[in-house]
């Protein structure tokens, strides 16, 4: 057993589940000193006994210790692993600071990295998620049946993102080092939305990678192979989904950075199969949809009256533009081919047109102008005068690609309304503009949304401070998870993505509009995720779609109607409802006493079972 236990390179599965006592690793020096004794860990800890919050403030100092961002996110990472319930309550307490480090932008360099700073844990008593080789799709059933095996009985998982590394953020293909990404995006399933990070299952389907510097790199962890053709993904990629969905039938499963051409066709194969959903398509599609909202009811010209231009006709550029269609068909009544009309985009070929001369991805059909008579714009420079646009989206990985004279051309032609200009791709690397320049070349005009995090800007005229809106899918897929495990809707419509984006511009304080913003400040995520949540349930029981008897009972109740009414999508929920979501939304433990009464089911796993019984008691 010592020989496997220090043979594994793995590392960090749940942390807990590493010790002889669950509770014991997720109390350390809070544990009073009659269990101390009872469990045999007298003299093994310092004497000292401290509650959870002088814990925190240590791990906090020493976060704080690590000079860059890499450092902080390998302590985090650490933490987590060591100490799971002190990991969230840091977290908690400070999402405004560690949301950047355990998600974008930390998380891309991490995932650059994540080979070479993977931690030295050892399966079967640590493991951070699923890793499955193509090689290996044959034999699922007995990943499968290791991952239970390795969990505590109740901790089937009831979520999982999933990844095969081949588009992580902006980055390209990263292969099996993608991994990182489901690993943050869960932690913010627990941060935002209280899912329990006991039942988060992060997967990566390392399915090989063509990025030639991985394929040599002798510390790179995953299979040294190129990518398989089309076919030969599907194939493997349907036989992993269909037996972890026979495995855990009621399990949400989010695709996630899957290139572009297999984002779409993971999601057209299974949307109608499994309770599923992409979230650079539809989760980009909800949140860039609530922030827009939000700018044109700002901006000061109708919204019929709106000329979007896309940089970027990827997973995420078609994902957000067909949103935001269908607010404007829905809200303003457009038909939609005129909805259509007010869009036009941009890829690596320039202005996507239906008479380019190359053969369109099956994605960017839809988009493409007929319009445009002999006009073919090859740089955006020259789109932007073509169109002349009042927004001006970028999905697009481009670094600076909204250059200063861009910016400025932008302020020129919104002299009369305000522009809305969001550079939303990942991670900062990438991203199209700064909010300090958009800031500079609007006049301080600009309504503003950025995928990354930017710092706040001073008006150096006024003093005043500016807060730059975070356009970013973690204010919607957190609560579309939490909605979806209580109420358990058969799939997931384009009309529920929809109700969670209208309640996310809903979410907005009048303090918050009252200065412009775009989005809710972070500190607010989880109430705002309860509202999210309850709006997405809502939506869920009037399609008749919720199978969870409960949430059609109390949704149905509260607001006065039939389940299956089949109303309009309109983000409203029935008071009262936020608020019971959020009784569902887990905690990290306050104390000692707190952590052993909300942590039952760690009776029954074997390790603490043979422990608690050993010690004749816990
Ligand atoms: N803020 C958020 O919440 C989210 C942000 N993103 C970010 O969006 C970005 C794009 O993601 P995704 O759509 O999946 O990726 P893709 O790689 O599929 O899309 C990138 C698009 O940009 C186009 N492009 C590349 N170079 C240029 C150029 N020089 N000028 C104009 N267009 C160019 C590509 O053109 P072509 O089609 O010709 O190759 C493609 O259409 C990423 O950085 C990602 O991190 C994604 C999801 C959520
Ligand atoms: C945020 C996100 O999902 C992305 O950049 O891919
Ligand atoms: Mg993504």
């Amino acid at each position: 057993m010592a020989l496997e236990t220090n043979s594994g390179t793995s590392s960090a599965r749940r942390s807990r589940s590493g010790s002889p006592d669950l509770v014991a690793s997720n109390a350390g020096t809070a544990l009073p000193y009659a269990t101390r004794s009872a469990l045999h860990l007298k003299g093994l800890v310092p004497s000292g006994v401290e509650d959870f919050s002088a814990q925190e403030q240590r791990a906090l100092e020493q976060l704080n210790m690590k000079s860059t961002s890499l450092e902080k996110y390998i302590f985090l990472s650490w933490l987590r692993t060591t100490n799971i319930n002190l990991f969230y309550r840091l977290v908690l307490h400070n999402l405004r600071e560690i949301a950047p480090v355990i998600y974008t932008p930390t998380v891309g360099q991490a995932c650059q990295e994540y080979s070479h700073i993977y931690p030295f844990l050892a399966p079967p008593n640590a493991v951070d998620g699923l890793y499955i080789p193509i090689t290996e799709v044959d034999n699922i059933g007995e990943i499968i049946q290791n991952y239970k095996e390795s969990i505590a009985e109740g901790d089937e998982p009831e979520i999982t993102v999933i990844t095969d590394g081949s588009r992580i953020l902006g980055l390209g293909d990263l292969g099996m080092n993608g991994m990182g990404i489901p690993v943050g995006k869960l932690q913010l399933y627990v941060a935002a939305a209280g899912l329990n990070p006991d039942r988060c299952l992060p997967i990566v389907l390392d399915f090989g990678t063509d990025t030639q510097r991985y394929l040599d790199d002798p510390l790179y962890l995953g299979i040294r192979q190129h990518r398989p053709e089309d076919s030969e993904f599907y194939t493997a990629a349907d036989r992993v989904i269909e037996a972890l969905h026979a495995a855990f039938p009621s399990m949400f499963i989010q695709f996630e950075d899957f290139s572009t051409d297999h984002a779409f066709g993971l999601l057209e194969r299974w949307r109608n199969k499994a309770l599923c959903f992409n979230d650079d398509i539809q989760g980009t599609g909800c949140v860039i949809l609530g922030g827009f909202i939000s700018a044109v009811e700002q901006a000061g010209i109708p919204a019929r009256d709106q000329r979007i231009l896309f940089v970027g006709a990827g997973s995420a550029g078609v994902g957000v533009a067909k949103q935001l269609v269908d607010y404007f068909v829905i809200e303003h009544g457009i038909p939609e081919e005129e909805a259509k009309a007010m869009f036009w985009f941009v890829d690596s070929r320039g202005m996507v047109t239906a008479n380019r001369g190359d053969r369109l991805a099956e994605h960017k059909v839809y988009f493409a102008r007929h319009d445009n008579g002999d006009a073919q714009c090859k740089t955006l420079e020259d789109a932007v005068e073509y169109v002349k646009p009042t927004a001006l989206i970028g999905l697009s990985t481009i670094h600076k690609a909204f250059s200063e004279s861009i910016l400025a051309r932008m302020n020129d032609f919104n002299q009369t309304a305000r522009p809305i200009i969001f550079p939303l791709s990942n991670p900062e690397t990438k991203a199209e503009c700064s909010f300090e320049e958009a800031m500079r070349c609007t006049d301080n005009r600009v309504l503003f949304a950025s995928g990354t995090a930017f710092p706040d800007y001073t008006v150096p005229e006024t003093g005043e401070v500016k807060v730059p809106g975070q356009g970013n899918n973690m204010y919607v897929f957190p609560a579309i998870g939490l909605g979806a495990v209580l109420c358990k809707p058969e799939r997931i419509t384009d009309t529920m993505v929809f109700a969670v984006a209208k309640a996310l511009a809903n979410s907005l304080t009048e303090d918050e509009r009252a200065r412009g913003e775009l989005y809710p400040r972070i500190e607010r995520i989880r109430e705002v995720s309860a509202d999210l949540a309850a709006a997405l349930i809502t939506q869920a029981v009037r399609e008749g779609l919720a199978q969870d008897a409960q949430w059609v009972a109390r949704v149905a109740q509260d607001a006065g109607e039939s389940a299956v009414a089949g109303a309009h999508p309109d983000g409203r929920f029935a008071p009262g409802l936020a608020s019971e979501v959020s009784k569902y939304m887990w905690t990290p433990a306050e104390n000692y006493e707190q952590l052993r009464a909300s942590l039952p089911h760690y009776h029954h796993h074997p390790v603490v079972a043979s422990a608690a019984s050993a010690a004749g008691k816990l």
